[in-house]
């Protein structure tokens, strides 16, 4: 159990260009947790036992455990993993009722590929694994296909606790128990998502940097019908200023969470989460939670529901030009010398 952030040597850490501050470390009873994630702010809470049960979940037990099932491995070149959603390419799109196949949009690189294999293999390649190899990231939604004590190690999670949290704070329904297991020095890039996310570490530690969904101008987000929507264009470690200027305004806070923290990721809020020493890989169990219901507006409106708008601007902007490269000439056409 980390007992306290302070003793975490920051040396080791990689520096950014932007001010970190800290990400508060609360213990799960204290008050004030619930009163931060009602604010949308994102809070360690430390203490839940959320997946006590998964706390025998290193690689010699889930290799033993999670069942001869083949599991999604991202594979990549370099230590990020920018995901790829495939299924933006080729976006069946119905035209006054008739569907029309898109042309393929033009290639993109794809940073991380993604296969499937067996936990055992897995397991052999993380251990043989030696600096220079290809990285490897196992995500696979956790469910009762996954061995049976595995299964049984999940039925015992602490489902009164996070259940009271989810109804607490008016989200919708759990879509995904997202396993997680990452060699050390993993980096899953700058991005958000739509869901509220209670993101469990069990094995290892991950240094997480978040940034609110305000600072979306300083991170430039691909457009949404690109295969990496919701992703930062920007690399944090070595930002372009000349296509990027605004990032030099970033301002973000950070944690590391190690085995038994919970860190509550507020929808629609940035996040840029590397696995790191001294543990050789990581494991991780994320809790996603659909929005709960948008309820009584509220003026002026938040960050947050500010960059749903911008979204269903460029979502319904591409669908009536049926050509996304039209998209940003409309919009500069729309608000240059005018706004
Ligand atoms: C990078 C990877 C493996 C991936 C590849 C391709 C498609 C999806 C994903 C995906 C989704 C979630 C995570 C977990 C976490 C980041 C982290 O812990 O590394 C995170 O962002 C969250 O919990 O929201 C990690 C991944
Ligand atoms: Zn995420």
């Amino acid at each position: 159990m980390t007992t306290d952030n302070t003793d975490w040597h920051q040396h080791d850490f990689k520096k950014y260009s932007f001010p970190l501050g800290d990400i508060p470390r609360l213990h799960h009873t204290d008050p004030q947790v619930d009163e931060l994630i009602k604010k949308k702010q994102p809070v360690v809470l430390t203490g839940s036992n959320l997946v006590g049960a998964a706390s025998k979940w290193d690689l010699d037990y889930l290799e033993k455990n999670m069942g001869n099932g083949e599991f999604t491995v991202f594979i990549s070149e370099t230590d990020k993993f920018k995901f790829f959603d495939e299924k933006k390419l080729v976006e069946i799109r119905s035209v006054a009722g008739v569907h029309v196949k898109d042309r393929p949009a033009k290639e993109y690189p794809r940073p991380a590929k993604s296969t499937t294999m067996k936990i055992q293999e897995f397991a052999r390649r993380l251990r043989e694994w030696k600096s220079g190899d290809e990285r490897l990231y196992l995500q696979q939604a956790l469910n009762s296909s996954s061995g049976a004590s595995v299964v049984q190690d999940f039925i015992r999670f602490r489902w009164d606790w996070v259940t009271a949290k989810q109804k607490l704070h008016n989200w919708g329904k759990l879509t995904y128990n997202l396993l997680l297991i990452g060699l050390e020095g993993n980096v899953t890039p700058c991005h958000y998502d739509e869901q509220e996310n209670l993101f469990a570490q069990i094995h290892g530690h991950k240094r997480c940097i978040l940034f609110p969904p305000e600072q979306f101008e300083c991170l430039y987000p691909h457009p949404v019908w690109h295969p990496h929507d919701r992703q930062s264009q920007v690399d944090l470690e070595n930002p372009d200023l000349s296509r990027f200027p605004k990032m030099t305004n970033l301002h973000g806070v950070q944690t590391v969470v190690g085995p038994g923290d919970v860190l509550y990721i507020p929808i629609y809020w940035w996040h840029h989460i590397e696995s790191v020493k001294p543990a050789k890989y990581s494991v991780s169990l994320n809790f996603w939670y659909k929005a709960g219901p948008v309820g009584q507006v509220e003026y002026p409106i938040k960050g947050y529901q500010k960059v749903a708008i911008m979204r269903n601007v460029e979502k319904m902007l591409a669908e009536a030009m049926q050509d996304p490269e039209e998209v940003g000439t409309l919009l500069k056409t729309l608000v240059l010398g005018r706004f």
